[in-house]
């Protein structure tokens, strides 16, 4: 069955050809959606039937597609806007209306209404979209009112035949990512094949039947290679936009606490394991060990307290070295667990009493881990002084050159959960990693540094609170919301001071000097010793560089 409107005789005897399941799966991701990737929105395809059929009939066929397919992508189906001029092939398999998005001649050269036509789609599309892609329609390129769209799938589409018309719908070459379903004993494969060229970037998916609707039931790497680009590309913009990211009330953030701990079957030692270490990954991924190594984790008396115990252990595993404050611990076997395994591990807790008064000189990081989303009317003693101590960093910071960091993990400590920092007492965190999803007071956070962390949310907690959430790269247990601060590149400068270097301190042997030369290198703790830049001077006294990278020495 042509979903490529511009051909005739859509082939309904045997309407499906069959892709295998696998691929399934890759339509799946091309579609970016891995169940935690359901994130801001599926993306919007417009689908545009065949000739002298409908949407309604386009919508039966694709629906034939898996239900894991359908569910991540929001397809919407359009009428061609001219009722059938002549039979349909469809007839007594479909029932009408039918309908025709143009007209052409006998031998496909000549067109009339496709101007028409264009306009037709494109105002449906303003006032419908947005839209990131079209399904079935192979002359995309051509619509020029609506912003771009991203994405192609053309089942079984073809070239025009007439140049004024191939010129007009493929006017410049198909830039986005399409997808191209072709069928080998497809009727119109050879002019499915011209419109590959006028593609920058397609990836092909062949089938063994014909001008068909395939079904999809095995793994190709065609489509893996357009669902990664798919992905990536669908990641970029949504972490550019933390507008369009959830955020919870604190009701909410209780009742998606009580699920997942209810009917989903967690225990609060995992949730509180994975939030943990998603603090302790997301300290990691900006402020490494090398300068940031003395790290004091301020724990509360609750869940958000536990989350510092754990990230305190994870964070000793990295690299950094972990003090603890716990001044109101909790008699539960898990708590008692947690300290006991931060003892084994040398970990120092620390009293109130114990903590300098001001904290700038001993730490790099301080973990606020004192109160999270069941925070509730103004901090109590020690609590209070301890915010205090945060707060008035600030007030320190020029008796230090470098003043400690403060992270805040879920909450920023003394914040009212949904308005923020209410009483302008609450911790100025630099860092703030949200548990689960963003909790509203997020919306007031400015600090340079939001992430995201707790890799454990299952699409049905995603449904039901209707959650927008950016996918976490790769195996990465936190992932960054907005933009990165932009970086002073001056301040990237470094200065290098060593001796000079006089010919009669040249080793004879350059292997031997090489060797020396790598060694110093190695003790400066250089990142990459093994790659250099080799200068010489020829005997026209023109310099000449090469880079080297040394794999063997
Ligand atoms: N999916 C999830 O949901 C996950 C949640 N996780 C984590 O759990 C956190 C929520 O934990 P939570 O419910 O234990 O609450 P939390 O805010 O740590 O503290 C409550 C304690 O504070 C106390 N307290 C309250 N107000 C106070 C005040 N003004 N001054 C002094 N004390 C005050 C209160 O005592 P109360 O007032 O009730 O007597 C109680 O003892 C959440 O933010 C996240 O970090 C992750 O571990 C895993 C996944
Ligand atoms: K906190």
């Amino acid at each position: 069955m042509a979903i490529n409107f511009c051909f005739p005789k859509p082939q309904v005897s045997q309407p499906f050809s069959y892709i295998n399941s696998p691929d399934r799966e890759e339509i799946h991701k091309f579609c970016n959606m891995g169940s935690e990737a359901e994130i801001l929105r599926k993306p919007r395809f417009l689908c545009l039937h065949g000739f002298r059929t409908s949407g309604e009939i386009l919508k039966t066929q694709v629906h034939k597609w898996p239900e894991s397919v359908l569910q991540k992508l929001d397809l919407v189906y359009l009428d061609a806007p001219f009722p059938s001029q002549g039979k349909s092939d469809v007839e007594g398999i479909f029932d009408p209306p039918y309908y025709e998005w143009f007209q052409f001649n006998k031998e496909f050269s000549e067109y009339t209404n496709f101007d028409e036509c264009l306009a037709y789609i494109e105002d449906f599309m303003i006032k419908n979209g947005p839209f990131d892609g079209l399904l079935g329609f192979s002359q995309g390129v051509a619509l020029t009112k609506v912003p771009k769209i991203k994405f192609l799938i053309i089942i079984g589409g073809a070239m025009f035949k007439s140049p004024s018309v191939a010129e007009k719908a493929y006017s410049s070459p198909v830039k986005c990512t399409s997808l191209h379903f072709l069928g080998k004993t497809d009727f119109l494969k050879e002019y499915g094949m011209e419109l590959l060229k006028k593609c920058v970037d397609p990836v092909v998916i062949h089938h063994p039947k014909g001008h068909t609707i395939p079904r999809l039931v095995r793994s190709s790497p065609s489509i893996r290679s357009f669902s990664s680009k798919l992905g990536e590309s669908n990641t970029t913009a949504r972490m550019q936009n933390p507008e369009s990211i959830s955020h919870l009330t604190q009701r909410e953030a209780a009742e998606v606490d009580e699920i997942l701990m209810g009917p989903l079957g967690f225990s609060v030692d995992q949730l509180m394991e994975l939030a943990g270490l998603s603090v302790a990954s997301s300290i990691a991924e900006v402020y490494k060990p090398g300068e940031y190594s003395r790290v004091l984790a301020i724990c509360g008396p609750g869940n958000n307290g536990g989350d510092g115990l754990v990230a305190a252990r994870h964070l000793h595993h990295f690299g950094y070295k972990p003090f603890v404050c716990y001044p109101k611990r909790t008699q539960k076997p898990l708590y008692n667990g947690l300290v006991t395994q931060l003892e084994s591990l040398s970990v120092p807790f620390l009293s109130v009493e114990d903590l300098p008064v001001d904290l700038s000189g001993d730490f790099d990081i301080l973990v606020d881990a004192m109160f999270g989303f069941s925070f509730h009317g103004s901090p109590r003693p020690p609590f209070d002084d301890l915010i205090q101590k945060l707060v008035q960093l600030r007030n320190f910071a020029q008796n230090h050159p470098k003043s400690p960091v403060i992270v805040s993990v879920d909450i920023p400590s003394g914040w009212h959960v949904e308005e923020g920092d209410v009483s302008g007492e609450g911790v100025k965190p630099d860092m703030l990693v949200s548990l689960t999803a963003p909790k509203l007071c997020a919306k007031k956070f400015t600090g340079p540094h939001h992430f995201l962390g707790g890799r454990f949310v299952p699409p049905s907690i995603m449904d039901k609170f209707k959650l927008h959430l950016p996918p976490y790269p790769g195996t990465s247990m936190c992932v960054r919301i907005g933009k990165p601060p932009q970086i002073d590149i001056s301040a990237l400068r470094q200065n290098y001071i060593s001796p000079e270097l006089l010919e009669e301190q040249v080793v004879a042997d350059p292997i031997e000097q090489f060797r020396k030369w790598f060694d110093d290198a190695l003790a400066a703790g250089l990142r990459e010793p093994n790659a250099m830049a080799l200068s010489t001077v020829g005997k026209d006294g023109k310099p000449y560089v090469g880079s080297l990278f040394a794999i063997h020495c």
